[in-house]
């Protein structure tokens, strides 16, 4: 089981999350689905430091480790393939340096909370995205069907 990060920038008005940035990766592991930025732990690097980087990297943002809000960790399950499972550490990044573009790895754009094209992301993530988006931090295991795709599973709590 590997270790991989995943950072959510948003913009707020007031309290309330209004926007959110995905990308659509554009290769490897999770290819032509949104999803915030993210990915693997290189070796002996710190788990802030591996956000920071891949949110760089894939999206073109510079943010600070300190600004990074943790939001919560969920352990991915695929029982058909379990070299695929991996637990991810999200953060929420409500303040950065720079502008998004697109990256060799993801296609960049804002979307309204109202408007997050759920269809066209990993299926367990409108069961714990919402939850991060209205402020909770939580906890879970997302469990997959036999084609990697699909659900088998869903738990998610509060932390
Ligand atoms: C399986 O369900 C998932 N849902 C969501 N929303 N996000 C996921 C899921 N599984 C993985 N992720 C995230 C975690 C990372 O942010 C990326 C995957 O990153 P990747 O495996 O491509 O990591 P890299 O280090 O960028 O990859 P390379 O080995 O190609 O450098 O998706």
């Amino acid at each position: 089981m590997y270790s991989s990060t995943l950072c959510l920038p948003v913009q707020t008005e007031g309290n309330s999350i209004k926007q959110i940035l995905l990308g659509m990766k554009k290769r490897g592991f999770g290819r032509g689905k949104y999803n915030g930025f993210g990915g693997k732990l290189e070796a002996g690097e710190s788990v802030r430091a591996a956000a920071v980087r891949e949110l760089r990297e894939e999206c073109g943002l510079t943010a600070l480790e300190e600004d990074l809000e943790y939001a919560g960790k969920l352990l991915f399950v695929f029982p058909a393939n379990r070299d695929f499972d991996h637990d991810v550490d999200i953060f929420l990044v409500r303040r950065w340096r720079g502008e998004p573009r697109e990256t060799e790895e993801m296609l960049t754009g804002w979307y309204s909370v109202k408007d997050i094209p759920y269809k066209e992301m990993w299926a367990g993530d409108i069961y714990w995205l919402p939850k991060i988006l209205a402020g909770e931090k939580i906890r879970g295991r997302v469990v997959f069907a036999d084609d990697n795709e699909g659900l088998q599973a869903v738990e998610i709590t509060g932390e």
